[in-house]
């Protein structure tokens, strides 16, 4: 909240200088040809102004009135030329304008995007950094808006050089007196910018709630319940509430901006009034010429206009600047919490991965999600992770696919520790079916291979990982089969049951074929058949080499696993193959008793 005047005052030939550059990477042929424009226009004008009183000079002369208009007749043609211009060339600077915006805003949002997707998992889970990103997201469309208004105050203030210049000419009182009466306006803008900022930031986390509830009213996930359980009336209720405090502060603000106005214009008038005081001063006592006065009179009037249109044009880049430097600040951010490029080559295939007395603690949370755990996996070997909700087996999960960094303790690819490892290969050398893993409303052969986006033998292996999962019989009954849109809320978008849908997810993961694969719950969806079936798919991709982490509730289905990892509260409790632990008689026996009673 650095917001005092002078700081932003400072800071803002900076922030101009950033979207100029950004304009420049965007279309530099647009920005000169914008800025040719400009120029050009700022110098007609004051030709144009210089030709007026030309003009004014000669019918003001001594001498018949039809030979004062003849003398005039060419400066009156320079006036016409210099309008001609000026109009020709605010065309073009139109044009520039008008193809240069929508270039600055999409670069603006491809870069925050590209730097937002490459962020640590922790930082997408923060919810300060969610809320920089939430109030960035009018940053790129500032950048666009500061492009215009960049140009406008060009403009503006060519055209008060213009006209300050000519007055200045004219007499040297004047041009201090044109400020006088700019300098409230110039008060109240800013003012008036500074105000609202601070209350869109302030009231931030208020509108985002707001924009949830809005769309929770109308979204497919809620509408059940928005239904059968009447949730509808009082979502709605709660956004009726937020809204009408939203706007007592819309009502504040206006009234403020009310009185700053009020303010500003008497102190204008007052100016004014002292200008023209001023001019008839000179006039009544001698010290100008009544062709001269027209001509300053002509000139205070544009002036005025100008520098009113400039205020409210830098006015204007002002406060985009203030939405454009949160852009600037979350891409800061982004790049601080970026997931560091480069490091040790991982093995195409790892051997053997290692956690050493690794502990790991939510950002938000005291106490650690995992505690001193110590395990191992080897190439080719399933191993398990069981243990009560909340255990912490997802979360080792996360740290095993990189994820997330330990605490303290090590995480070693074939003994080298993975903090050193290539981030990037790292991720290469894994896939996920998560418990949440992702439905993308795209096409179900998408859905598919987006498991390894650019994978080279495209038909072939997408086969593969259908028959793996047994998806076909999903793809036959779609409509459009591979085709077929899976989002709902599209035209022609299809729906897949749960179950359905974890086959594509299973798919997909194979598809991506990576040497270590994670299923955390990949069966909770799927009949019993199928859920027998895919246990039994999963252990044969063991047999072809691949290293698998199972994570799951159904402890019978955990048998074949190489050895069983018992989590609880954090904490490894035991570890084992399944005989062992039931011969053991502790804590997986015990949670694999109450299950199989259930069935007896
Ligand atoms: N993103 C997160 N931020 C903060 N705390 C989290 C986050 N994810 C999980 N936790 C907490 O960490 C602990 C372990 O959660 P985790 O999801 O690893 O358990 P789990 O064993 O996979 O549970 P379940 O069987 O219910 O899937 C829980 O107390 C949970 O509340």
């Amino acid at each position: 909240m650095d917001m005092s005047f002078l700081a932003m005052a400072r800071r803002l030939p900076r922030t101009a200088l950033r979207a100029f550059t950004l304009a420049w990477a965007a279309d530099r042929r647009a920005l000169l040809s914008v800025l040719a424009a400009e120029t050009g226009q700022g110098a007609a004008r004051a030709f144009g102004l210089l030709a007026t009183n030309l003009v004014l000079v000669e019918l003001f002369a001594a001498g018949p009135t039809p030979d004062r208009v003849r003398s005039a007749l060419p400066s009156l043609a320079w006036v016409a030329a210099a309008g001609a211009l000026g109009a020709v060339l605010a065309a073009w600077s139109t044009a520039a304008t008008g193809a240069l915006e929508p270039k600055v805003e999409r670069l603006a949002t491809v870069r925050y995007l590209r730097r937002a997707a490459r962020v640590e998992l922790e930082a997408v889970e923060d919810s300060e950094f969610h809320r920089l990103l939430d109030s960035a997201q009018y940053g790129a469309e500032a950048a666009r808006r500061m492009v215009g208004y960049s140009v406008g105050v060009l403009n503006a203030l060519l055209a008060l050089v213009a006209a300050g210049g000519v007055l200045a000419v004219l007499h040297p009182l004047l041009l201090p007196l044109l400020l006088l009466i700019a300098l409230p306006r110039g008060w109240a803008s800013v003012r008036t910018a500074r105000r609202r900022y601070q209350s869109f930031l302030a009231w931030l986390e208020h509108a985002r709630a707001r924009r949830v509830l809005a769309e929770l009213i109308t979204s497919r996930e809620a509408a059940q319940e928005v239904r059968v359980h009447g949730a509808g009336g009082f979502v709605l209720d709660h956004f009726e509430r937020m809204a009408a405090r939203a706007e007592a502060e819309q009502t504040r603000l206006a009234r403020a901006e009310a009185v700053t106005d009020v303010t500003a214009s008497a102190l204008a008038g007052v100016a004014a009034g002292a200008t023209y005081l001023a001019l008839g001063l000179l006039l009544v006592s001698g010290g100008m010429p009544l062709a001269v006065a027209g001509t300053a009179v002509l000139a205070i009037r544009t002036g005025t206009a100008d520098l009113g249109s400039l205020v409210m044009q830098v006015n204007l880049l002002y406060e985009q600047a203030l939405f454009f430097q949160d852009l600037e600040r979350v891409s800061e951010e982004a790049e601080r919490r970026a997931i560091p490029v480069g490091g040790a080559a991982v093995a195409e295939r790892p051997q053997l991965v290692r956690f050493e007395q690794v502990c790991f603690a939510y950002p938000d949370r005291k106490a650690p999600a995992l505690h001193q755990v110590s395990l191992t996996l080897r190439q080719g070997e399933i191993i398990a992770l069981v243990g009560e909700n909340g255990s912490g087996k997802t979360t080792l999960a996360k740290l095993l696919a990189g994820l997330y960094r330990p605490t303290s303790g090590r995480i070693l690819w074939d003994g080298v520790d993975a903090a050193e490892l290539d981030r990037e290969q790292l991720f290469d050398r894994v896939a996920l079916v998560s418990q949440d893993f992702h439905r993308w409303p795209f096409t179900a052969r998408v859905n598919v291979a987006i498991g390894r986006p650019g994978a080279p033998d495209g038909d072939d292996r997408l086969e593969r990982a259908v028959r793996h999962a047994d998806a076909h019989a999903v793809v036959d009954e779609l409509p459009s089969g591979w085709s077929t849109l899976l989002a709902r809320q599209f035209a022609g978008g299809v729906q897949l049951s749960g179950g359905q849908w974890q086959r594509l997810g299973l798919a997909r993961a194979h598809y991506r074929a990576a040497p270590l694969l994670i299923c955390d719950e990949p069966t909770a969806a799927l009949d019993p058949r199928a859920e027998i079936e895919t246990f039994e798919r999963i252990r044969r991709l063991a047999d072809d080499g691949q290293s698998i982490v199972l994570i799951t509730h159904r402890l019978a289905s955990v048998r074949h696993a190489d050895r069983i990892y018992v989590l609880s509260r954090g904490h490894l409790v035991e570890e084992g193959t399944h005989p062992e632990l039931l011969a053991a008689g502790g804590h997986f026996a015990e949670l694999y008793g109450m299950q199989a009673d259930q069935y007896r």
